[in-house]
């Protein structure tokens, strides 16, 4: 038997389609099976923080040569610090054994198509923009125009997936358990050993 596949999961949709809650109950079902990748920073470590494990710590200079090696997916800058993932980040999540899972955007998918990773795509969807609506809402956790951000990127993100090979499979989350349910069966499909 060949050892189980490592190949990256990328996990994309709108925002409050579910993506979250799926994972949160993927990661207490498998604990040891999935993990993120560790991202770049040029901001300085927090107290407690460790290189290597909440991110990696590098200088601005370090960051900005990595960029013009080509090695980030993407990268981006917050309040005057630089922020990435490089592939070998993802790279290093499966030479531990472990499934790298990219919980990411579409401007992020297509990103990562540019690069050698090779991963499954998953678009996880809402059963309806006003669904999706509610649920946001629901959540409490953005200012009213945010949501309204949300909800116009939402119909990109929803386009996008209506391309022809955009991603390998979609999941409608409508009614939470029969969907976490598709969704458990194709993440058991496609990381069972083979
Ligand atoms: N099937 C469902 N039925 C009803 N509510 C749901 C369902 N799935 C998720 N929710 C709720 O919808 C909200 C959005 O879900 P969640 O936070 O998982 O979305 P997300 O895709 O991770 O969003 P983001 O990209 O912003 O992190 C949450 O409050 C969650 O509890």
């Amino acid at each position: 038997m060949k050892n189980a596949s490592t190949r990256p999961i990328v996990i994309s949709g709108p925002s409050g389609a579910g993506k979250s809650t799926f994972l949160k109950r993927l990661f207490a079902e498998y604990p040891d099976k999935f993990g993120f990748s560790v991202s770049h920073t040029t901001r300085s470590p927090r107290a407690g923080e460790v290189d290597g494990v909440e991110y990696n710590f590098v200088t601005r200079d370090e960051f900005l040569a990595g960029v013009a090696r080509g090695e980030f997916i993407e990268n981006a800058e917050f309040s005057g610090n630089l922020y990435g993932t490089t592939i070998q980040a993802v790279k290093s999540v499966g030479d531990k054994g472990r499934i790298c899972i990219l919980d990411i955007d579409m401007q992020g998918v297509k990103l990562v198509k540019a690069t050698d990773l090779n991963p499954y795509y998953l678009s996880v969807q809402p059963p309806s923009v006003e669904e999706l609506e509610k649920r946001l809402r629901g959540r409490g956790t953005e200012k009213e125009e945010d949501i309204q951000g949300r909800l116009a990127a939402a119909q990109g993100e929803l386009d996008y997936a209506k391309e022809e090979g955009a991603y390998d499979e979609t999941i409608v989350n409508d009614d939470l358990e029969s969907a976490y349910a598709k969704f458990k069966a194709y993440i058991d499909k496609i990381t069972a050993s083979s």
